[in-house]
Order: structure tokens, then sequence, then C-alpha cells
């Protein structure tokens, strides 16, 4: 069943203009348009996310991945003006329209958004615990016990050592810190996250060991994911159909699968190209 389903979704910044959308994207090879200067992050995008799928956008760094993602998680950056459609299985209405408290109780049951530097994620003066505690409590927790139980059995999901649940998280590895950004992110058994950038930061040893725990935990709870990121491999590992991004729009996709094997675009030849 569909979860998600997204239509002409545009993140602007800018004044905005009649010749915006014309005048940038991958045919005009820009996504800032000449007469305004307008930059058009994301503009005509059209998706769907189905219960448990993990959808992958990937494109080279500039390409609107972060804002398209950010506005289907309903992250709003007070610069930029968001248009488009996003409706959500169980909500009615446009979610891009919705007041203050829905959002807000949208993004702290339903949606969850783990950003891709972990100081925007994670308070690092606070326990590793706190963090995640925070999350169940703006969603409106309120049995510490309760609270300090669903924390514990994150953290053993997760695998951060339980031990290290009071200590700051500023004292935790770079895979500590992630998977903490992580198991606050599934706290409230959300049905959809998104990730951006997974492993921004992370060495790739620990990479892997924190990418094959999130695909763990994702299918074993069936929670929907929208991974966002400029290395094929990570999409290639998680992403059950993928998209590919340029100059602010959605240029090719498919299953993952074909989309590696068998690429359209010619930019998505380049982009597989250039890791080979
Ligand atoms: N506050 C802002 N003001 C103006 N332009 C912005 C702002 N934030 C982002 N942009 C522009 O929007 C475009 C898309 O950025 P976005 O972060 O979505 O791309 P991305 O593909 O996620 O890149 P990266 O992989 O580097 O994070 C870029 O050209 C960026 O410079």
């Amino acid at each position: 069943m569909t979860l998600l389903e997204a239509s002409a979704v545009e993140t602007i910044y800018g004044p905005g203009c009649p010749d915006c959308l014309d005048a940038t994207g991958d045919r005009a090879g820009t996504n800032q348009c000449p007469r305004c200067g307008t930059v058009v992050a994301c503009a005509e995008a059209d998706l769907d996310v189905a219960e448990g799928e993990v959808l992958g956008i990937v494109g080279e760094s500039g390409s609107g991945k972060s804002s398209l993602a950010e506005a289907l998680a309903l992250e709003r950056d007070p610069e930029a003006t968001v248009n488009g459609e996003v409706s959500y299985a169980g909500h009615d209405g446009n979610l891009l329209e919705v007041d203050y408290q829905t959002r807000h109780d949208l993004r702290s049951r339903d949606i969850s958004l783990v950003h891709q530097h972990i100081r925007d994620g994670l308070d690092l003066e606070f326990t590793g615990g706190g963090n995640v505690a925070e999350k169940l409590l703006s969603a409106g927790w309120r049995s510490y016990e309760d609270v300090r139980m669903r924390v514990r059995e994150l953290f053993e999901e997760t695998e951060i050592p339980v031990a290290r649940m009071d200590d700051p998280a500023r004292t935790y590895s770079g895979g500590m810190q992630r998977r903490v950004q992580i198991a606050r992110a599934l706290a409230t058994d959300p049905d959809l996250i998104v990730l951006d950038e997974p492993t921004t930061g992370l060495d790739v040893s620990v990479q892997a060991r924190v990418l094959d725990t999130f695909r763990r935990v994702q299918r074993e709870e069936g929670v929907a994911a929208i991974v966002v990121s400029h290395d094929l491999g990570v999409v290639r590992l998680l992403a059950d159909r993928t998209l590919v991004m340029r100059h602010g729009r959605i240029v090719e996709s498919g299953l993952t699968d074909r989309v590696m094997e068998d690429p359209h675009h010619e930019y998505t030849q380049t982009l597989i190209n250039s890791v080979i």
C-alpha cells in the first residue's frame, strides 16, 4: 500500500518568477534562474513510497537531494519556499499545508528525519540516552520507567552499548552518534524514516556496520525509508527503488538494480561509470 505520494514538489530560494521552471533543470544545465537569480533547489518532483519500501535518492552535490528529502520529511527551512502536494496514508489533505501542531505531531510520531550532520540531529552535551528519550517525551510519553525501558531497547536494537546510555553523546564515537540518531528516529515506531547521507563523517569500516544495522532494523520493523546519498554504494545496498537527481530535477527512476545495471539517462551512466 502507498504510504507517501508526492507531486510537483518544489523548494526554491529566492523570489521566483514565471521563467524559473523553464530556465532551470536538466536541459537548462543549471538550478539557478538566469532572470531572477532564484535557486530552484528541486522542482517537478513526483514520487511515491510504499509501506516498508526503501527509496534511494542519488545525485551529485547540489542536485537537490536534501531539499527534496527535507520537504518530504516536513522539515522547514525558513529561507525556502516549498510548494507541491504530499499525501500520507491516514492523513487528510496536503502535508505541505498543515498547521504547526499537525506538523509537529507528524514529525514526532510518523515521519522521522535523520540529519546529515550529527550536530543538527543531536545535542552532544546531553546523554546519548537523553537524546533518544527526548523524542519520546516530545511524542507525549510521560512515565520515566517506560521511557528508560524503551531507550534501553533501542540501544540494544541499534547495537549501542547500553552501559554508555548515561554518558554525554559528545563522548561517543562517530558511529555511535549516528546509531543514536537512528535509535532516536525509530523511537516512536514511525512509518517512514528519511535518512540524509547516513555515512557522512564515518570511516569506511564504520559506514558498513552502521548501514548493516540500519538495514536489519528497517526490515525487522518494516519501516519505510527515503535514503539520500551521493554514494551509489549506499543506495545500492539499501534501496529497492532509486531516483537520480540533477540540477534540481528527477532525471531517472526505477528499481535500483535496473538503474545500476541498465541506466537510461546519460547522467546516470556517467555517475555509475565514475564509480566503477
Ligand atoms: N539557504 C539557501 N539559500 C540559497 N540556496 C540554497 C540554500 N540551501 C540550499 N541551497 C541550494 O539549493 C541547491 C540544492 O541543495 P541541496 O542541499 O538540496 O543539494 P544536495 O543534492 O543535497 O547537495 P549535498 O549532497 O551537497 O548536500 C544547491 O544549489 C544549494 O546551493
